[in-house]
This record gives C-alpha cells, structure tokens and sequence, in this order.
C-alpha cells in the first residue's frame, strides 16, 4: 500500500445551491504517509468534510486531490482504489460473514464481475490475521459485538489497500485495549490517514497534524501543540482546558473543565 499525498483546495458544502454553508471553504495538504486529526465540537462539520474525501458527498466549490489526481473527476470506482474509509454508521450486511465483508474491500480492484481470486483471498487472509478476525472469519457480522464490527471494517478497509484511508470516529465502540490497538495501528500502517477524533489528547498523541472545525469554519490548521493550545482548545468547545505534564509518564496531558 503505497500512501498518496493529500489536498484539498477551498473546498465547502452545502446541502443545495442556494442554502448556506455547512462547512465553509477549506485548503490543507496532507503529506503522504501522514495522518490529519479532524477535531471540532459536536456539528462542526467533521463528518462532512470526510465525506468529501471519501468520495461519497461531492464538493460544493473546490476540488479533492489525491496522489494529484482529483477523485471527483473520475469514476467512483477509481477513487475507491485510492480511498478506503471507516465509519462510525456501520452497514446493515447482516447476513454476511467477517470474510465475506471483508472480501468485498477487494470489489474496486476486480474486473466487472469477475469473483475474488487466490491474491485476494492472500490479501483478505492479511487483513483479517491484522485486525486479529481469524477466529471469527466465518461468524455473521449481525451477531458481533460494536466493537468487533468495527474491527471488522477496519479490515475490510485495508483489504481494499487503499492509498489513503479515512476514518470517522474509529475508537468508536471500542474498549480502552482495542483503541490502543487501533491509535497503534493507524499510526504503524505508514498509510495517509484523515481521522475525525474527539479525544483531543489521543489526536495530540497520533496525529501529525491537526485540522479543528467549529460552526463549519476552519478555526486552526498545523501542528498538534500549537492547534491544540490550551486558548485555542477552550475558545472552541467553550470549556476551560489545562495542559498539564503527568508525573508518571511525564508527557503532556489536557484537562478539561467547565468554566465558572
Ligand atoms: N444533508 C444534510 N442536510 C442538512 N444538514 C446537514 C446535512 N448533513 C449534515 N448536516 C448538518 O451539518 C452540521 C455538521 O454536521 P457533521 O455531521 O458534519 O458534524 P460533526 O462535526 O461530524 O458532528 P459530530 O461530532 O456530532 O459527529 C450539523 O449541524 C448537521 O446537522
């Protein structure tokens, strides 16, 4: 999986032409192989900036570009062997196995209807061995729990080996030992990543640079320590927030609380 840079020139949506602005234009550049954090309060846009990049909500101005190639010019199926995305609303493929959802990460790389072949099967076998879903390869996805779900799309994901890979809130049902593993993973696949988290401290942690959203407006675009300043942070989601260093592991942690 070879990463793709990233950029998106003065993009913005609305939900039609002549109703206002959701999210309000906005440029950034993601180097490939790096991940972009997404924060912002609830409403802020998030999802709707990603879902521009994961090809599924086109632009209302502006263009999405990635590797160079603009991935609203071409067909959805092209931008699909660049683009994987996880998402926090998981499909209804009850009915399907763990390998059956994750083999259809393979869809965009096949011939028309052609069915999966041996190197599919070797990729699927990776994504699966990855994301630890062996054991429950065969088991229906209706019947697993949030979280193994959700493991189960960030396979799926990686078995369409995607260029660069986007993911809305992935720590979502996920107990601490298995966001650890994810923040772990995100960070080890060497992938250009966009990310949407609303743990600001796990941002600061994995991201290599941060983009934070309030009311559709970009309010900050650069490095983790200087987006994510205690000003900045509590202007934004209207709390107080304290940077403070941990004694034990002596890193520096954000708290938060309510203003007076
Ligand atoms: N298709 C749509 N039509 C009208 N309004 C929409 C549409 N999609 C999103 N919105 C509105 O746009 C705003 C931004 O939504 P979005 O889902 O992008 O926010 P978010 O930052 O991802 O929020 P959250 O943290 O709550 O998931 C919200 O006020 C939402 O209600």
């Amino acid at each position: 999986m070879k990463p793709a840079g990233l950029i998106a020139e003065d993009i913005s949506w609305a939900p039609r032409k002549n109703l206002p602005k959701l999210l309000h234009p906005v440029s950034f550049e993601v180097k490939p192989g790096q991940v972009l954090g997404v924060v912002g309060p609830n409403g802020a846009g998030k999802s709707t900036l990603l879902r521009m990049i994961y090809r599924y909500q086109a632009p209302t101005s502006g263009r999405v570009l990635v590797g160079g190639e603009d991935i609203w010019a071409g067909p959805p199926r092209a931008a699909a062997r660049k683009v994987a995305a996880v998402l926090q609303e998981q499909p209804g493929a009850f009915g399907l196995s763990v390998r059956e959802v994750v083999t259809l990460g393979r869809t965009p790389h096949r011939l028309g209807y052609s069915t999966p072949g041996a190197a599919d099967a070797e990729i699927v076998n990776n994504a699966l061995d990855r994301m630890e879903l062996r054991h429950i390869e065969f088991r229906d996805l209706g019947n697993l729990s949030g979280g193994e779900r959700q493991r189960v799309m960030v396979a799926r994901a990686l078995a369409q080996q995607p260029q660069l890979l986007v993911m809305d809130e992935p720590t979502n049902h996920l107990d601490i030992r298995h966001q650890l593993e994810i923040l772990s993973l995100i960070q080890s696949l060497g992938l250009t990543i966009v990310v949407s988290l609303h743990d600001l401290n796990m941002a600061a942690e994995i991201c290599d640079a941060v983009l934070m959203l309030q009311d559709g407006h970009c309010r900050g675009f650069g490095a983790p320590e200087d987006v994510l300043s205690e000003a900045q942070v509590s202007q934004t989601f209207r709390v107080n927030a304290w940077r403070e260093v941990l004694s034990r592991s002596n890193t520096e942690h954000l708290s938060f609380h309510l203003p007076d």
